[in-house]
């Protein structure tokens, strides 16, 4: 498909198959999400999608993990009408924060940190990302919400892998993504069907 046009029939997820593949090896993420967002109707169909499991909560605030998470959540918050919290890998923010080791997907060692002049006590955050494979990113990022005091309300990604660690978010947490039920075990193998049409 095209990367600037949609199907007149916009069926869940249907923008999935605007994910391009790896073409780089092992070194990188299996595929790449980020090329859905170039597509105004994709990035918005995306965007109701992750917010469709929430309508009824309270929400303050949205946070977003960096990099690609900024977007994503960016857009969710701008939709909700609520303001943005960037979590940000360490050593950008030049104000006190919290911070939090993780491992990810790469095996290796990371520290992510947060502000402390945002986050209270009784705030109400929903957390989006890119992606959840092994689940360590957002499971650090959890763990910076809660020890500010603040309640995570949910937790939302274009797709959360059946991992042992995204396993763990979701009977854990209210979360939200875009996966359909019958594309989960394609993810689940890290190969999309959709791979073998994609054209750029
Ligand atoms: O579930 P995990 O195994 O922890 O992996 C998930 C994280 O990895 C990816 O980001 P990446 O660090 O590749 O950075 P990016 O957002 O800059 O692409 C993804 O967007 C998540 O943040
Ligand atoms: N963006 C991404 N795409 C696929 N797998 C991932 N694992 C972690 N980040 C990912």
């Amino acid at each position: 498909m095209d990367v600037f046009t949609g199907p007149a029939d916009r069926h869940k997820g249907w923008y999935l198959s605007l994910m391009a593949p790896n073409i780089k090896g092992p070194a990188f993420a299996w595929l790449d999400p980020s090329r859905l967002y170039c597509n105004s109707q994709a990035l918005a169909d995306c965007v109701q999608d992750l917010l469709s499991p929430f309508h009824d909560d309270t929400i303050d605030l949205v946070a977003g993990i960096d990099a690609m998470g900024f977007i994503l959540g960016a857009s969710v918050a701008t939709t909700l009408g609520k303001g943005f919290l960037a979590v940000r890998k360490a050593g950008h923010l030049c104000v006190a924060t919290q911070t939090q080791n993780y491992s990810d997907y790469t095996g290796r060692e990371k520290t992510m940190e947060v502000r402390l002049d945002v986050l209270r006590p009784g705030t109400r955050v929903l957390l989006v990302d890119q992606w959840i494979e092994t689940g360590g990113t957002m499971k650090a990022a959890i763990q910076l919400v809660e020890s500010l005091g603040a309640t995570v309300v949910g937790v939302a990604a274009v797709a959360i892998e059946n991992t042992e660690g995204g396993k763990w978010i979701k009977e854990n947490y209210k979360f939200s993504h875009c996966i359909p039920k019958q594309l989960q075990s394609q993810i689940d193998k890290k190969y999309l069907e959709s791979f073998n049409d994609f054209n750029n």
